[in-house]
């Protein structure tokens, strides 16, 4: 595995600029993370790396060498998509052997028949190998995307949004499974997701995107505990951060327009009366959604709790985030 590198990377698409002078760096074994709304440019980003786009200005290197003027195949980088692309025609035994008989790879057939038993274990498809592409359901090609990928051993893996399609029971599986192989071959990963668990608990480093360029580069928990902005502060946590106007509580910094009040960081029994609007039961945990001055706010609480539409809690924040007119983070 390796290091991969951007190094002031742009690209637009005609007009629309899709990457802006982004700098970042995959390290060795890292698994990381990019996140970001709809369009901010985490699947050109993926592109960029594979190959399949060409930066307009910038570089990028995998172990120190420029990759920019080489193809897919000679940047030995594997890529799996949001929606499967298999061979139909081709068995699923015939889809995973063929990144290994690339004419680069030329792999011996009895390790490409190990490494095919290995994968299919791990993804639970043992049964599948001989059905055609065409025979499985939407998860099970699927499985057979990441397969296809995971028989391989690229300097980097790039997932874009590879779980999105599966049951929530299959993507959770899948999700601790991906984790383990990455760890356990010490793999480098980019990988492009919206789910907020997929985030906290795979990656080693989260990369948060707006319109195209970094805006921060961390830890999850330093993106969730010590977001450089509101923007940032939004990404991650689910219910997301409360923000509303800053003097509502009083004791705001002077230059604060905006705090920031995640779900837990909203102490309940003393402080501003607010009116529960609705109890959210989801087993697990309680959302409660509140009306303060006519802000809504989501907490949590008691699971098990008695409050209904209509009562009256007292509330006060905890752990507060500053955020100035522009959304940049003050305290
Ligand atoms: N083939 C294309 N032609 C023209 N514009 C494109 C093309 N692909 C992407 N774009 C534009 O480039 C910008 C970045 O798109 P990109 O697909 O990288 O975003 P994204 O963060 O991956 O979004 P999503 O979460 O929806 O997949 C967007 O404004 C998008 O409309």
């Amino acid at each position: 595995m390796s290091d991969v590198l951007l190094e002031n990377v742009s690209m637009s698409y005609g007009s629309t600029l899709a990457v802006d002078n982004l700098t970042m760096t995959v390290s060795d074994g890292a698994f990381v993370v990019l996140l970001g709304p709809t369009g901010a440019g985490k699947t050109t980003t993926l592109r960029l790396i594979s190959g399949l786009e060409r930066p307009d200005a910038g570089d990028i290197r995998i172990d120190g060498r420029s990759v920019v003027n080489e193809t897919p195949a000679q940047r030995d980088v594997a890529m799996v998509f949001q929606q499967y692309s298999l061979y139909p025609h081709m068995t699923v035994r015939e889809n995973l052997a063929f990144p290994l008989r690339s004419p680069i790879l030329k792999t011996p057939e009895d390790e490409i028949a190990r490494k095919i038993r290995e994968v299919a274990e791990v993804l639970s498809i043992p049964h599948k190998l001989d059905n055609k592409a065409t025979e499985l359901s939407g998860g099970e090609m699927q499985r057979v995307s990441i397969g296809r990928a995971l028989v391989r051993d690229p300097s980097i893996y790039l997932m874009d949004e590879p779980l999105s399609s599966l049951d929530a029971k299959l993507r959770a599986d899948l999700r601790v499974e991906l984790k383990r192989i990455q760890a356990s071959l010490g793999a480098t990963m980019l990988y492009v997701t919206h789910d907020q668990i997929e985030a906290m608990t795979m990656a080693t480093h989260v990369g948060v995107l707006d319109e195209g360029r970094l805006v921060q580069f961390g830890s999850p928990r330093e993106i969730y505990e010590d977001p450089v902005s509101l923007y940032v502060a939004g990404r991650l946590g689910l219910p997301r951060i409360n923000a509303l106007p800053a003097g509502v509580f009083g004791g705001a910094p002077t230059e604060a327009k905006t705090i920031g009040l995640r779900p837990e960081h909203i102490a309940h029994g003393e402080g501003k009366p607010s009116t529960v609007s609705r109890v959210e039961r989801l087993g697990d945990q309680t959302r409660l959604h509140l009306q303060l001055d006519g802000h809504d706010i989501v907490t949590l609480t008691d699971p098990h709790t008695d409050l209904e539409p209509g009562d009256t809690v007292a509330i006060q924040p905890r752990n507060a985030l500053y955020f100035d007119a522009a959304g940049a983070r003050i305290a």
